[in-house]
């Protein structure tokens, strides 16, 4: 099966000049949406995970299933005012427009080794900020794994230092 396929491409969403890859078809067939956890599931072989993080709101689609099928614990990265203890943020910039994102101060012990998941890699600002506020609570980022990558927005250059993956290259 080809997972690209399931890929709906719509041009100037949510503005003009930005071509806008739409999961939901992907999510609507269940064989897709299994061959992509399966392959997530392979990556994290020998990775021992304690913990899948993933930001709001497309990426706690995909990290919450890859916690589910590892047997590990999930914790979301929010956009700002939306989780209720403490937090630590950050802001950055997206491919349009820019942001915060959030994360409880107790999310993350010391020492856990933490796979982050997300849907796209565009610039890579989404899961830079991720993986800094995962480090400035003490984890440890063993594995950055993407459903799609856009490879002319050079994310994977913001994010050399790290072992990352995707499944879907445009
Ligand atoms: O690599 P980047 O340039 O940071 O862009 C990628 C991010 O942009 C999208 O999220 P968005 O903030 O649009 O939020 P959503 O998941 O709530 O739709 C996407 O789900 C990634 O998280
Ligand atoms: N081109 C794109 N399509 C879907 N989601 C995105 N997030 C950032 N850029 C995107």
């Amino acid at each position: 099966m080809n997972l690209k396929e399931k890929i709906r491409v719509i041009q100037d969403f949510p503005e003009k000049g930005i071509s806008f890859k739409d999961i939901t078809p992907l999510l609507q067939d269940k064989n897709a949406f299994k061959k992509s956890i399966d392959c997530m599931k392979k990556w994290s072989e020998n990775l021992q995970a304690d913990i899948v993080v993933g930001p709001e709101a497309r990426g706690f689609i995909f990290a919450t299933a890859l916690a589910y099928a590892l047997n590990v614990g999930f914790v979301p990265v929010r956009k700002p005012g939306k989780l209720p203890g403490q937090v630590i943020s950050a802001e950055y910039s997206l491919e349009y427009g820019k942001n915060i994102l959030e994360i409880h101060k107790d999310a993350i012990q010391p020492g856990q080794k933490v796979v982050i998941v997300d849907d796209l890699l565009a610039t890579g600002g989404t899961l830079l900020t991720t993986a800094r506020l995962i480090e400035r609570l003490g984890g440890q980022v063993v594995g950055i794994f993407f459903l799609i990558e856009l490879s002319e927005l050079k994310g994977r250059e913001t994010l050399k230092e790290y072992n990352v993956k995707s499944l879907i290259t445009y």
